[in-house]
C-alpha cells in the first residue's frame, strides 16, 4: 500500500510495518447490526474471523454494508437486495482488498454479497451466521415464518386471540441466527454451501452453538488461503455448481427464492442459468430434508442429522450431483463430502425412502404470464385431495378468479361477504413485482376469508406477481413474469374469468378468448393504480434499471461488468 492509503489505517490498531510487510489485506464485509438482527451475531463471530486471518498471516479489515432485514425493511426487502449488491461492488472494487469474507445470513443478504464477489471476482468466501435454535410452544416445535402463517389462520378463525398469536408467533424465535424453518435464509445459505463459496458443513451450524465460532476462526484463515492461491468465486461458481445447488434445493424442499438468487449470481459471474435448468434438473429430485415448511423438523435437527454434507453425500453416491467441483477450501466437492450421510434418518431421510418424490419447483407457462414457480413438495394431502383428485384429469384444476389490486386491497376485502370467495376460489395478487411493488414482496401467500376457514378450507390456490415467503406451506404459483404493471397477462384477468391450472401439461390459463384478451388489453393504462409513486429516488432507480424475477431481477447495466479484478483493472488512484 502506498503511504496515503496507509495513514489512516493506522490510527486504529495497524502499525506502519504490519501495513508494509505485503501480508493480505483481506476484507470483513460486515452485514450485521441493530437493524439487520438475523444477522447481528456476526458483530461477534467476526472477533473470531479476524483472529484466524491473522493466525493465517494476513490483516483484518471490517467495513459495513448496508443492511437488509427480510422482516423489517419496508415496503420489501426485495428492494434493497440490488442496492446492497451495488454498494459492495464499489467498496471492494475501491478500497484496497486481497480478499474478502462474506458474512451472510438473512435472505437478501446472502445473494447480494455472492453477486458483488462474482461482478468484482476477488477471492471471497462466505461466513453464514447461522439459524436460530428451534423455537417450542407447549411442547411442539414452532418454526419462524410457518408458526405466523398458522398462527393467522388462527386467529381468523378466533381460535387465539391477539395476545396468544403474539406468544405464538414469538415463541418461534428463541435465539439470535436467522429463521429455523426451511426458508429463504437456510435454503440459500444451504446453497452457498452446495456451490462450494463457504466451508463445507458450515450451513446448518446453529448460530449460537460454538461450532458456529470455530467456523467463523477456520473462514478467516481460509479466506488468507484462497488470496495465496488466487482462488477466485470465477474458480467455484461455475455452471456445475450451479447445477448441483438446484439439486440440493429440491433436496432440501428450498424456497421458491432460490430460482431468483441464483439466477442473478450466475449472471453476475456470467454462466448461463435459466428456469428451464430448474425444471430440467431439479424436477425430479425427491425431497429428502424433513424440515417445516414442506417436512417436520428445524434447524437445530437438521444440524444433528448432518446438515448439508449429509445431503449432498446421497446426492453424489445416487450421481445426482457432479463431484469434481472445485470449493473454497480448494478441495472438490467429492473431497469435502467423503462418506457423510444422515444421521437420523427421519430428519434427513433416504434417497429411496424420501418424504416426497419429484420435489422441485416446476415451473408453469400460459396467457397468465411467460413463466411462473410452483414448489411441488408443499402440495399438502389437503390440497392435493380437494384440487388433484379427479380421477380423469389428476394433475389438472379449474377455479374462479378473485382478483387483488395489491396486498392492500387483499387485507381490506378479504374478510368483507361481498367478495363472494368460495372453496372453488382462486385467489390472485398483481401488482407486487420488482417494478410494481416496487422490489418485489414476500405476499402472495393469502389466507382464505376467516368464514371459509372456519369450514376448514385452510388453503386456497394463489397465483401472484410476487414471491412468497419459504416459510411458507402454500403452494401458490409466484414470481410471474412479466409483472402485470408491465403488461404481463396478470393484468388483463378479472374476478369471475376461470382459471385452469395443469401440472401435468405446466400450463396455468385464463379461460378467455383472445378477442376479449385484446380488448382488455387495448384498455391497459400505462401506469395502473395499483402502481404507486416511488417514495425513495433508490426505488425509482430499481424500477428502471431491474429486470423480471426469471432473469433474477438483476440490475441489467450492472451484467456487462463482469470479473471487474481482471477486466478493468486497479481504480485510479483518488489523490
Ligand atoms: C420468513 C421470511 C422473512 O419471509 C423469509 O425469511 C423467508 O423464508 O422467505
Amino acid at each position: 500500500m502506498t503511504a496515503l492509503y496507509l495513514e489512516r489505517y493506522l490510527n486504529y490498531g495497524f502499525s506502519i510495518d504490519e501495513l508494509q510487510s505485503g501480508r493480505p489485506i483481506i476484507g470483513i464485509a460486515q452485514t450485521g447490526s441493530d437493524l439487520t438482527p438475523c444477522n447481528r451475531h456476526h458483530l461477534e463471530l467476526a472477533k473470531r474471523v479476524r483472529d484466524g486471518i491473522r493466525d493465517a498471516g494476513g490483516i483484518a479489515i471490517e467495513f459495513p454494508t448496508h443492511p437488509i432485514q427480510e422482516t423489517g425493511k419496508r415496503p420489501t426487502a426485495g428492494l434493497d437486495r440490488n442496492l446492497q449488491y451495488l454498494s459492495l461492488v464499489e467498496a471492494i472494487h475501491g478500497y484496497p482488498l486481497d480478499g474478502v469474507v462474506l458474512t451472510v445470513g438473512c435472505d437478501k443478504t446472502t445473494p447480494a454479497c455472492l453477486m458483488a464477489a462474482a461482478t468484482v471476482n476477488l477471492p471471497a468466501i462466505a461466513l453464514s451466521v447461522g439459524p436460530m435454535l428451534n423455537g417450542w410452544f407447549k411442547g411442539e416445535r414452532t418454526g419462524s415464518g410457518t408458526i405466523v402463517w398458522k398462527a393467522r389462520e388462527m386467529l381468523a378463525a378466533g381460535e387465539i386471540d391477539y395476545k396468544g398469536f403474539l406468544e405464538l408467533v414469538a415463541s418461534s424465535a428463541p435465539s439470535t441466527g436467522w429463521c429455523n424453518t426451511m426458508g429463504t435464509a437456510t435454503t440459500m445459505n444451504s446453497l452457498t454451501e452446495a456451490l462450494g463459496m463457504s466451508l463445507p458443513g458450515s450451513a446448518a451450524i446453529p448460530a449460537p452453538y460454538r461450532d458456529r465460532q470455530e467456523c467463523a476462526y477456520r473462514t478467516g484463515m481460509q479466506i488468507v488461503e484462497m488470496v495465496h492461491a488466487d482462488r477466485k468465486p470465477s474458480d467455484i461458481l461455475t455452471r456445475t455448481a450451479f447445477l448441483n445447488a438446484i439439486r440440493v434445493n429440491s433436496a432440501i424442499g428450498g424456497s421458491t427464492n432460490a430460482p431468483i438468487h441464483l439466477n442473478a449470481i450466475a449472471r453476475h459471474i456470467g454462466v448461463e442459468l435459466t428456469l428451464e435448468d430448474w425444471e430440467a434438473q431439479g424436477a425430479d429430485v425427491p425431497l429428502i430434508v424433513n424440515l417445516q415448511p414442506a417436512g417436520s423438523y428445524l434447524a437445530e435437527d437438521f444440524y444433528r442429522a448432518g446438515g448439508v454434507p449429509a445431503v449432498m453425500g446421497q446426492l453424489l453416491r445416487a450421481g445426482l450431483i457432479e463431484g469434481d467441483a472445485l470449493t473454497a477450501n480448494g478441495q472438490t466437492v467429492a473431497a469435502n463430502i467423503g462418506e457423510a450421510d444422515t444421521q437420523d434418518i427421519d430428519v434427513i431421510r433416504t434417497l429411496d425412502a424420501p418424504l416426497k418424490p419429484a420435489a422441485g419447483l416446476t415451473v408453469l407457462r400460459g396467457n397468465l404470464f411467460d413463466n411462473a414457480v410452483m414448489k411441488l413438495s408443499v402440495i399438502s394431502p389437503e390440497f392435493r385431495e380437494r384440487y388433484l383428485s379427479n380421477a380423469a384429469d389428476p394433475d389438472a384444476f379449474e377455479g374462479v378468479a378473485v382478483v387483488f389490486d395489491g396486498p392492500e386491497d387483499y387485507h381490506s376485502r378479504i374478510d368483507d361477504p361481498a367478495l363472494g370467495a368460495d372453496a372453488n376460489s382462486i385467489l390472485i395478487m398483481r401488482g407486487a413485482g420488482p417494478i410494481g411493488y416496487p422490489g418485489g414482496a414476500e405476499v402472495v401467500n393469502m389466507r382464505p376469508p376467516a368464514a371459509l376457514i372456519q369450514t376448514g378450507v385452510h388453503a386456497l390456490p394463489c397465483i401472484g406477481d410476487g414471491r412468497q415467503s419459504g416459510t411458507s406451506g402454500s403452494p401458490s404459483i409466484l414470481n410471474a413474469a412479466p409483472e402485470a404493471v408491465i403488461g404481463g397477462g396478470l393484468a388483463l384477468v378479472r374476478t369471475g374469468d376461470r382459471i385452469r391450472i395443469d401440472l401435468a401439461k405446466r400450463t396455468a390459463n385464463m379461460l378467455v378468448d383472445d378477442a376479449e384478451l385484446d380488448r382488455r388489453r387495448a384498455e391497459l393504462k400505462a401506469e395502473p393504480e395499483y402502481m404507486p409513486p416511488a417514495q425513495t429516488p433508490w426505488q425509482e432507480i430499481h424500477r428502471a434499471l431491474t429486470g423480471q424475477f426469471d432473469s433474477g431481477a438483476v440490475l441489467e447495466m450492472a451484467v456487462k461488468y463482469q470479473r471487474i479484478a481482471q477486466t478493468r483493472g486497479l481504480p485510479r488512484d483518488s489523490h
